[in-house]
């Protein structure tokens, strides 16, 4: 089934989602041949939790720790995510990479932990502007799956993974349809040849500067699984003519 997220990222108080979530649910309601899934910031999961509670939408976090409890100041543990109902965890966000900077370690240990607890990981890989200008996008995307993946190849049918370019991400500058659907299809390969005995039920998203404009014309590539939306998803009309633009 195609994924539908909307990464708000640092944005919205619990006000501001509680307004948001009742102006969304009903421009959705009756939409069940894709999956739904908002992704607030963690102050606003215990408010999302109970508005999305026997919806057609689901929850997300943005981001987690792998250890089940600790001395990890400032960190939010899985088994707390999953008391709020989350079911998927964005793990490896470019911003987590390169703000905050997560290794490959780091996120392998993540998508680790996610598997263990039942929540579905959603991995981003992508590559920065001087990345793309020296023709290392696959070598890139490459290497972050790989790393990512180690020790939980067999895994990849609880995965869901989004292509990111990093230079797409927030610019108003998406990647054509064409070029994200030739690294879509390049990703699919490559797991395939991880893990022969996947049953393709990963899915392969496409983020990067998608708008009520755009995401129809990335929905009709082959490759192209879902849409991770930043921006365009801060907007409750904006974000469901998203999820009803295919
Ligand atoms: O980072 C993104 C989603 O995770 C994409 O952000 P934008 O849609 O603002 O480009």
């Amino acid at each position: 089934m195609k994924l539908i997220c909307a990464n708000w990222k640092m944005n919205k108080t619990t006000k501001d989602t509680r307004e948001y979530i009742n102006k969304f649910l009903p421009l959705v309601e009756g939409v069940k041949d894709r999956e739904i899934v908002l992704f607030p910031p963690f102050t606003s999961l215990c408010v999302a939790k109970e508005l999305l509670e026997n919806t057609n939408v689901k929850l997300g976090a943005q981001n987690c720790h792998y250890e089940d409890k600790g001395a990890f100041t400032g960190e939010v543990s899985l088994d707390m995510l999953v008391d709020l109902d989350v079911s998927y965890v964005i793990v490896g966000h470019s911003e987590r990479r390169w703000i905050f900077g997560e290794s490959d370690e780091l996120i392998n240990r993540k998508v680790v932990a996610c598997l263990k607890k039942g929540v579905r990981p959603i991995l981003c890989v992508g590559e920065r502007l001087e990345e793309r200008e020296a023709n290392l996008t696959f070598k890139v995307v490459e290497t972050q799956i790989r790393l990512a993946l180690s020790g939980v190849e067999e895994y990849v049918d609880q995965i869901d993974i989004a292509y990111e370019p990093v230079w797409a991400i927030g610019s108003g500058n998406p990647a054509t349809p064409e070029d994200a659907q030739v690294v879509h299809r390049f990703i699919k390969d490559l797991i395939h040849s991880i893990a022969p005995k996947s049953e393709g039920k990963f899915r392969v998203l496409y983020g990067g500067s998608v708008n009520p404009e755009n995401a129809s014309e990335f929905m009709k590539m082959p490759d192209i699984d879902g849409l991770l939306v930043g921006t365009a998803s801060l907007n409750p009309d904006s974000f469901a003519k998203i999820v009803k633009s295919f």
